[in-house]
């Protein structure tokens, strides 16, 4: 969400995208890339809370959650200069989408297929059928389907940068990602291209 970094201390980039598009692996990737710090808001809620996400959903429900999930993102957006990775759905609460203006704000994309092969043996509660998750009449692969190409929109509206990563490598990714930034260290090798 492009305004200018909101101080001199904003995060080099904040990931968003849906569950498996490899928000958590391509920060570390880009992290170590650029010699920064990595914080991933999944990870930073599970220790604040003392609890899983799952048991998050499950014990208070998503609305707790999510209002969690906006403190907590809303926190490190001012603390953290590295790299952050929001959790999947963080996006779709207004107060997030606010707290990003001035961001460098990258989404990483995946298609429904590669997405979902990514995380199905994965405990993410939103997949889980069950009372405040999804349907028990739809599977999974369904829910993981209809939610991703509802908040397909938000991701790329609120994004500077988008990224398709379906069948690509997260280093190949990470390096992409701080060239579009302009934050490619200098000792960083360059592409070769060819000669003109
Ligand atoms: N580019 C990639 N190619 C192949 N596998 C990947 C890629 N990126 C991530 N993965 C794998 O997909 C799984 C999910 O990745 P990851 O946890 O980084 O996704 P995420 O976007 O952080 O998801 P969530 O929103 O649920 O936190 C992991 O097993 C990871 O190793
Ligand atoms: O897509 C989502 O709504 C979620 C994604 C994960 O990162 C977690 O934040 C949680 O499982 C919810
Ligand atoms: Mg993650």
């Amino acid at each position: 969400m492009t305004a200018g970094p909101v101080s001199d201390h904003a995060p080099v980039a904040v990931l968003i995208g849906f569950m498996g598009a490899g928000k958590s692996t391509v920060g570390v990737a880009l992290a170590d890339l650029l010699g920064v710090g990595f914080c991933d808001t999944d990870h930073e809620i599970v220790a604040r809370a003392g609890r899983t996400v799952a048991e998050i959903f499950v014990d208070e429900g998503e609305p707790y959650f999510r209002q969690f999930e906006a403190e907590v993102v809303a926190d490190v957006l001012t603390t953290h200069s590295g790299v952050i990775a929001l959790g999947g759905g963080a996006v779709m609460t207004p107060a997030v989408r606010a707290v990003l203006a001035g961001h460098r704000v990258v989404h990483l994309a995946v298609s429904p297929d590669a997405g979902f092969a990514r995380v199905r043996s994965s405990k993410r509660p939103l997949l889980r059928a069950g009372p405040g998750t999804g349907s028990v009449d739809t599977t999974p692969e369904d829910r993981y389907r209809a939610l991703l190409a509802e908040r397909a929109e938000t991701y790329q509206r609120v994004a500077d940068i988008t990224t398709d990563t379906t069948g690509r490598a997260p280093a190949a990714l990470a390096d992409e990602i701080a060239r579009a930034l302009g934050v490619l260290p200098a000792s960083a090798p360059r592409d070769e291209g060819l000669p003109s």
